[in-house]
C-alpha cells in the first residue's frame, strides 16, 4: 500500500512541488539576506546621515545667529570708540547680567588691533555672576583659555579676514563668533576684534533638541585629524546611536554630538518585508494546493476513470462511458483504448470460432463437441435428464472421392454440413464435424426421440439427393447412424457414450449402411435396427 503510494503520480508530483517550494524559500531567504537587508541598512545609513546633516545645519544656523549679533556689535561706532579708549562707560551702559543670560552669552571679549585684551565681560561658569575685567587674571582667570585661543586667531588672521564663526572645545564646548571692530559705515581700519562666546551647555542642547526634535548629548573627543566619515552609527535594538563630529578651532580635539534615532524607516521596511515574505509563503502554499487540486481534477481523476474504463473494456462490458465524449487527450486515449479493445475482441472471437469450428463446413468441431458433451453429461447426471449421442458417417465416401475427385468431395461435405447446421438450429441440437466424413450429434432427449431425430436426419439428407452414382447403397449420398442413449448413472461418461454410439454405427454399417442403430441400456447388445432406405 505504502509502496503503491510512493510510486503514484500524486506522490511524485507532491515531492516535486515540495522541492520547488523549498528551493523558492531558500532563494527568498538568500535574496532577503544578501539583497533586501543590506538595502534596508543602506537606506537607514542614508537616513542617519540626513538626520545628522539636519542637526548640523541647525547648529550652523545658531552659529550664524551668534555671528550676526557679534557683527552687529562690532560695526557700531560706540564699540569702535570704546576700543579706541574714547568711551569709558561703554561696559557699564551696555552689559548686564540679564542681557548675557537672555542672549545665552558666556563671554564677550574686546581686543585692540594688536591682539591685546581691551575688555572682557562674561558669566562666571561656577557662580553664574557677571564679571568684567581688562585682563584674564584673578577672578577672571577662567577666561584665560578663551583669550589665548582668540589671540592665536587674531595673530593668524589676515587683514582681509571678515567675521568668522568657530567652535571651541576648551575650556568647555562653545560656539564662538569673531568679528573685526569697524565703524558703523564699515569703514576701516579695524580698531580691534570682538568675540562672543555661547556655551554649548545643557540649556543650549535643550534648545537644540526642541528645534530638531532629537534627544542630544555632546562630548569632546581628542583626535589629531578628523576621520573621512564624520558620521558614525551604532545599532542598539530599535534605535541607532548616531554621532557627528564637528571640527574644533582648537587643535587635537573635536566635538561629537550624538542622538539616539528611532529606526522608524528601517523597522517599517522590515515589517513590510516580513509581510511580503509571509504572504509570498502563503501564496506559494495556496498555489501548491491549487496545483494539486487541479492535478487531481484534470489528470489523476480522469486517469483513474480511464483505468476503471479499461478494466470494464477488459470484461467486455462495452461501457458507454462519459470519457468517450471528452475532447481532450484523455478522451482520445479512451477512444483509442476502446478501438483497440474492440479490435482485440473481434480477433479473439475469430480465433475462438476458428478453434471451435470446422473451416470446411462451418460446423462446430471435435473440440467444441467434446466440451459440450462433457457439460451435457454433467447436467444429465446432476439433474437426471436424458442424453443421447449420434454418430453420422457418409456411406462409401471413399468411392465418392475416387469417382468425383477430392474437390467435389469437399463440396459434398460443405453442402451436407450446411444442411446439418440448419437442421441443428431447427431442432435445438448440436451437430459437429468430428471426423473426415463423420459427424456427431448431441441431443438432450430420451432414446426414442433421439431415434426419431436420427431417422429425420437420414430422410433430410436423402431429400437432398446429392448424387453418388457409384454408391452400392443408393444413387445419392446417404448416412449410417449409430445412437447411444444410456441409462443415467454415475458410470456415464462422454467416452462411454461415444464408444457405444460408435458400436451402434458399426452395426448400422455392418447391416448394409443407410440405416440407424440404437445402443440403449435396456437394449444393450440387442441394438434396435431401423432402416429407412426408400424402397
Ligand atoms: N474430399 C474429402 N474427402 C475426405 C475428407 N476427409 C476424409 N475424406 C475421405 O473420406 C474417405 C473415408 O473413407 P473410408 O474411411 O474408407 O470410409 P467410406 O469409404 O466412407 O466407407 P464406409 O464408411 O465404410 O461406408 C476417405 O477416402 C477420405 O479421403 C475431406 O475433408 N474431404
Amino acid at each position: 500500500m505504502a509502496n503503491r503510494f510512493t510510486n503514484s503520480l500524486r506522490f511524485r508530483f507532491l515531492i516535486a512541488l515540495t522541492v520547488v517550494f523549498l528551493v523558492a524559500v531558500i532563494a527568498l531567504c538568500l535574496v532577503t539576506r544578501f539583497i533586501l537587508f543590506p538595502a534596508l541598512q543602506r537606506e537607514e545609513e542614508v537616513v542617519v546621515v540626513n538626520e545628522m546633516d539636519r542637526l548640523e545645519r541647525s547648529i550652523e544656523v545658531n552659529q550664524q545667529q551668534l555671528l550676526a549679533q557679534t557683527r552687529d556689535w562690532a560695526t557700531w561706532d560706540d564699540t569702535y570708540e570704546f576700543t579706541q579708549g574714547n568711551y569709558p562707560r561703554y561696559g557699564e551702559v551696555n552689559f548686564s547680567q540679564q542681557m548675557f543670560e537672555e542672549l545665552r552669552y558666556q563671554l564677550m571679549a574686546f581686543f585692540n588691533a594688536d591682539g591685546e585684551v581691551h575688555y572682557l565681560s562674561g558669566l562666571n561658569p561656577t557662580t553664574g555672576q557677571l564679571q568684567t575685567c581688562v585682563a584674564p587674571t584673578l577672578e577672571c582667570n577662567w577666561m584665560t583659555p578663551f583669550v589665548e585661543s582668540m589671540q592665536r586667531f587674531i595673530q593668524n588672521a589676515s587683514t582681509q579676514d571678515q567675521d568668522l564663526s568657530l567652535l571651541y572645545t576648551h575650556p568647555s564646548p562653545s560656539l564662538v563668533a569673531a568679528s573685526p571692530i569697524l565703524r558703523t559705515d564699515a569703514s576701516g581700519p579695524a580698531a580691534g576684534w570682538l568675540f562672543k562666546v555661547r556655551p554649548m551647555d545643557d540649556a543650549w542642547l535643550e534648545m537644540l533638541s526642541e528645534l530638531t526634535g532629537m534627544q542630544l548629548s555632546l562630548t569632546v573627543h581628542s583626535m589629531t585629524a578628523l576621520p573621512a566619515s564624520l558620521t558614525t552609527s551604532t545599532v542598539m535594538g530599535n534605535t541607532v546611536l548616531a554621532e557627528r563630529l564637528l571640527q574644533s578651532y582648537q587643535p587635537g580635539t573635536a566635538i561629537a554630538i550624538s542622538s539616539h534615532l528611532q529606526r522608524v524607516r528601517y523597522l517599517a521596511g522590515l515589517r513590510s518585508l516580513r509581510y511580503v515574505l509571509e504572504w509570498t509563503g502563503v501564496m506559494m502554499l495556496l498555489i501548491i494546493v491549487a496545483v494539486l487540486v487541479l492535478l487531481q481534477r484534470m489528470i489523476l481523476s480522469p486517469l483513474r476513470a480511464l483505468t476503471l474504463f479499461t478494466e470494464q473494456l477488459g470484461k467486455q462490458l462495452s461501457p458507454q462511458h462519459q470519457l468517450l465524449r471528452r475532447g481532450d487527450e484523455i478522451g482520445l486515449l479512451a477512444r483509442a483504448f476502446e478501438q483497440q479493445f474492440n479490435h482485440q475482441r473481434q480477433l479473439n472471437e475469430k480465433l475462438s470460432i476458428l478453434s471451435t469450428h470446422d473451416t470446411l463446413t462451418g460446423l462446430p468441431n471435435r473440440r467444441l463437441f467434446d466440451q459440450e458433451l462433457q457439460n451435457a453429461v454433467e447436467r444429465a447426471t446432476t439433474h437426471h435428464t436424458p442424453i443421447a449421442v449420434m454418430m453420422l458417417d457418409i456411406d462409401h465416401f471413399k468411392l465418392f472421392n475416387d469417382h468425383y475427385g477430392h474437390p467435389k468431395g469437399d463440396h459434398c461435405l460443405t453442402t451436407i454440413g450446411q444442411q446439418l447446421d440448419e437442421f441443428a438450429k431447427q431442432h435445438g441440437v448440436l451437430i459437429a464435424r468430428t471426423g473426415g466424413e463423420e459427424f456427431s450429434v448431441l441431443a438432450e432427449m430420451p432414446a426414442n426421440k433421439a431415434h426419431q431425430l436420427a431417422l429425420l436426419i437420414n430422410s433430410t439428407i436423402d431429400s437432398l439427393s446429392y448424387p453418388h452414382e457409384i454408391s452400392p447403397v443408393a444413387p445419392h449420398v446417404t448416412f449410417s447412424i449409430g445412437i447411444s442413449a444410456l441409462e443415467i448413472n454415475t458410470q456415464l461418461t462422454p467416452s462411454v457414450l461415444m464408444s457405444t454410439a460408435d458400436q451402434a454405427l458399426y452395426q448400422a454399417k455392418k447391416a448394409g449402411r443407410h440405416q440407424v442403430r440404437l445402443y440403449a441400456t435396456t437394449l444393450a447388445n440387442e441394438p434396435v435396427c431401423e432402416h429407412n432406405t426408400p424402397p
